[in-house]
């Protein structure tokens, strides 16, 4: 099998990609509920959902409600009570005089034996008697969780730390800003962009991508992107709708970058 390399510019470094990789990242796993949930869900178009959406990025009518099963807890033990009859101890000093003999709750003699049954904290603790104990017997530790895809098998989960002040609410409030971010000179209307035209903005500075055929300048969110700046310039120069949607298909895409919106995607090449 033969693949075709294209080579994507970082800001301090070069790294080839196959052309059309479109492995999913490590996380969100392919098993999990978003992944597999997601395109049944409808979305609902609600003024107070947008708001929300806006500031998240995610689309939260898409979130799926997940049922806590109150059978998988074992109910929580009954507190220890002392008898209703038993006198409390209140003192294990003998009485001396009429002042500390109180007629309702006396103390306990230390002198008597008692004869109702022992609390919970005097009763003896039964004596252990080791030749009793059954041979110790290994348990077999339950397994690790192997990896269940070979995506899975292959990378493991890196959490990507995003510098101060490239949040998802920065990037929110940059958006919100409405400042052009497209990078088209000012003025100028959406244009209709060729696969190769696309293919010349594969830098972290200069990236562009396609997502349902619209054309995106994604250099301004690199910093912002939740899935760091590697994974996102996997779809820089080139079509990541595919990519897109096997990693977070419910994320809307459209609503975040509709200031780095640049033109249409046409089929197109040139000459
Ligand atoms: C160009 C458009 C893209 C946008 C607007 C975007 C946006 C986002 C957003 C909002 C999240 C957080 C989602 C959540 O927590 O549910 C996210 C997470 C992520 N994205 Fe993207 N993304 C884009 C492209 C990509 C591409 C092409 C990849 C690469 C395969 C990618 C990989 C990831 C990963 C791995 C995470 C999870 C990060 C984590 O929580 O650890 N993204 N992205």
């Amino acid at each position: 099998m033969s693949f075709l390399w294209r080579r994507i510019r970082l800001a301090n470094s070069e790294v080839a990609v196959a052309h059309d990789d479109n492995t999913p990242p490590p996380f969100p796993a392919l098993d999990s509920a978003q992944r597999a949930n997601v395109p049944q869900i409808e979305i609902d178009g609600s003024e107070e959902h947008e708001e929300h959406e806006e500031q998240s990025g995610v689309d939260e009518s898409r979130v799926i409600a997940v049922e806590l099963n109150k059978t998988d807890m074992p109910p929580p033990r009954e507190p220890l009570r002392q008898s209703a009859d038993a006198p409390l101890p209140l003192s294990s000093a003998p009485s001396k005089g009429p002042a500390s003999v109180v007629a309702s709750a006396r103390a306990p003699s230390t002198s008597q034996p008692s004869t109702r049954p022992f609390s919970v904290s005097e009763r003896p603790l039964p004596k252990f008697n080791f030749s009793n104990v059954a041979p110790t017997r290994k348990l077999a530790a339950p397994s690790v969780t192997a990896p269940t895809t070979l995506g899975q098998a292959r990378r493991r989960r890196e959490k990507v730390a995003l510098d101060p002040g490239f949040s998802q609410l920065d990037w929110a409030i940059l958006k919100n800003s409405g400042k052009d971010l497209s990078g088209r000179p000012n003025g100028v209307a959406p244009v209709q962009i060729t696969v190769d035209e696309l293919k010349l903005h594969s830098t972290q500075e200069d990236a562009w991508t396609a997502l349902g055929g619209k054309v995106y300048n994604i250099s301004p969110y690199m910093r912002y992107h939740p899935g760091g700046v590697k994974e996102l310039m996997r779809c820089a120069g080139r079509d990541g709708t595919k990519l897109f949607n096997i990693t977070h298909v419910w994320v809307n895409y459209d609503r975040m970058l509709s200031n780095c919106f640049v033109g249409y995607l046409v089929s197109g090449r040139n000459s």
